[in-house]
């Protein structure tokens, strides 16, 4: 499944579903749902595995505590610790905490958490869901820092890991408040963008989808950008074809001292399939003595024979390298705006202008500190909602943006935005984000739309992170110039 939901559409699909089948339908499915996974991990456990259920006062506790209720009936030994001792506040938990009550169960305090961490026990996560408005404190946060201290404990989160922000992936109250760490996310009626990208890919651990028999995909606000859709974008070559049916691209950059950035952009285009390279650096030709068959070209000797252009890796901000961005802006060519072009544009009103103004396909690459700079913001801000702020740099330029980093997110100017399911901390190295922009622009040079050659250059970059870390597991060592290899690996049809 691929598409992602807002909190708001989610609550209007809700709505619309308890107007035709009554309160309490959904609740019951939902509580279902968190009981068979539940279930599931309970089998695989060790035998008389307790299951501790953590109950808020919302309808995320109104799952957990009905869910709780359903295992038991299983014969499992379920047991439901609440945030307060008094009734909940939302209408159909406080139905299901009366049912309860009224046969007898009991609730737990939530401070009586440590004697049963003691026992390893499976734990459900039903404290917050989508209605959590604030950080989490008081008795939530310190059941977050204990099980923080407790890693063995397997984990079970309910709708959303209580304290992410189901719409932007943040921490609510900033990167340093307490949030669950789950090792699965039920999710209900459809997936949420927040479980996907920033800090929430540390706490929603694998994400299952409960629909709970609404249909509703055209409601979909994003999408998830993952293998089948990556698939979908491959073409077979046809056998008749020659180097020049793959596109010529320019890469753009490379000034003394950061010429290797050019030149990582450059084997980023080969690796993606493009017919013929060429490299364009401020300071003089650079070569690659081990990738003979890029071609150099003057600094100033134009776009003759180009079909896409990738310029900014390590381009540096000399007034040169602003003629020859002012020069790729004006040209009718898809671009690919990288690193020290997104910084000049980010400083240069007049070549800002220029951007919002093009018409060829234009995609942007930047990390949120460049985002930042672009926007006026803070990278931040830019995290706090990196979803949002794609969405506003996408309207604001005109083009196709992408803020990368884990869950890396691509708006379009109309408002539809995907996030890139795949990605791997073994990226966060020098020079990876250079042989993504020439990955990009491999693909524009072959006639892919700028949205599509966006989606599938990251979701292929993000891969072949993964097929680099499946070998070398703690994520460390890797070196950018090892990546195109694995960035052609991950473009092979499955
Ligand atoms: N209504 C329904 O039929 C369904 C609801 N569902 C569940 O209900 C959840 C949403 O329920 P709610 O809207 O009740 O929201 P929550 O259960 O997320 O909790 C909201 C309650 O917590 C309070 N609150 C928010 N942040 C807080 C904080 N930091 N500290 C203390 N209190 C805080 C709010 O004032 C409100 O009373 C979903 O995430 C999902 O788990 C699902 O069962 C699907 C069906
Ligand atoms: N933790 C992470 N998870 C997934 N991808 C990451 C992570 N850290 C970095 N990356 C990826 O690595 C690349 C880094 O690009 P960038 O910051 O521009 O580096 P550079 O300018 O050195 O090439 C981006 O594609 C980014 O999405
Ligand atoms: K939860």
């Amino acid at each position: 499944m691929s598409a992602l939901f807002r909190t708001a559409t989610i609550r209007a699909l809700e709505r619309e579903c308890i107007d035709r089948l009554g309160g309490g339908v959904l609740m019951e499915r939902a509580a279902e749902a968190v009981a068979e996974a539940a279930a599931r991990s309970a089998r695989r456990l060790p035998r008389a595995t307790p299951i501790v259920a953590l109950v808020g006062p919302g309808n995320n506790g109104g799952d957990a505590l009905l869910a709780v209720s359903k295992l038991r009936e299983r014969g499992f030994p379920a047991h439901a610790l609440a945030l307060s001792g008094t009734e909940p506040s939302a209408a159909d938990a406080r139905a299901v905490w009366h049912r309860w009550h009224a046969r007898g169960g009991a609730v737990g305090a939530l401070d009586g958490l440590p004697a049963w961490l003691e026992r390893r026990p499976l734990v459900l996560d039903g404290l917050f869901g989508i209605g959590l408005g604030r950080a989490l404190e008081g008795a939530a946060a310190q059941a977050v820092r204990l099980l923080d201290q407790a890693p063995q404990c397997e984990t079970i989160a309910i709708d959303v890991p209580s304290g992410v922000d189901a719409d932007t992936g943040a921490i609510v109250g900033g990167p340093d408040a307490p949030a669950i760490r789950a090792d699965l996310t039920v999710t209900m009626i459809g997936d949420k963008p927040g479980l996907h990208t920033g800090a929430a890919l540390d706490h929603a651990g694998a994400v299952l989808v409960a629909g709970l028999g609404l249909a509703h995909e055209t409601a979909a606000d994003g999408e998830l950008f993952g293998r089948a859709l990556a698939m979908k974008l491959l073409r077979p070559r046809a056998r008749d074809s020659h180097k020049g049916s793959f596109g010529s691209v320019l890469v753009v950059g490379g000034a003394a001292g950061t010429a290797g950035a050019a030149l990582l952009a450059a084997r980023g285009a080969q690796a993606a399939g493009a017919g013929k390279v060429f490299v364009a650096a401020p300071d003089g030709p650079v070569f690659d003595p081990g990738q003979p068959q890029l071609m150099t070209r003057g600094f100033e000797a134009g776009h003759e024979g180009i079909d896409a252009i990738c310029i900014g890796c390590g381009l540096g901000r000399s007034a040169k390298a602003g003629d020859a961005l002012e020069r790729a802006l004006r040209s009718a060519l898809p671009l690919v705006l990288d690193a020290d072009a997104l910084n000049l544009v980010a400083d240069d009103p007049a070549l800002a202008r220029q951007l919002a103004t093009r018409a060829a396909p234009t995609v942007l690459t930047p990390h949120p500190l460049e985002a930042a700079r672009l926007l006026g913001v803070s990278s931040r801000e830019i995290q706090s909602d990196r979803i949002g702020h794609a969405l506003a740099l996408a309207a604001q330029t005109g083009a196709t943006a992408l803020i990368k980093g884990a869950g890396s997110v691509m708006a379009l100017p109309d408002g539809c935005f995907s996030i890139l399911a795949a990605g791997s901390p073994a990226l966060a190295t020098a020079g990876t984000g250079d042989v993504l922009a020439g990955v990009i622009a491999a693909l524009l040079a072959q006639r892919m739309p700028a949205a599509d050659a966006a989606r599938l250059g990251a979701w292929a970059h993000g891969s072949a992170g993964e097929l680099w870390q499946r070998s070398h597991p703690s994520g460390a060592g890797l070196s950018a110039a090892e990546l195109p290899a694995l960035v052609t690996s991950a473009l092979a049809p499955a």
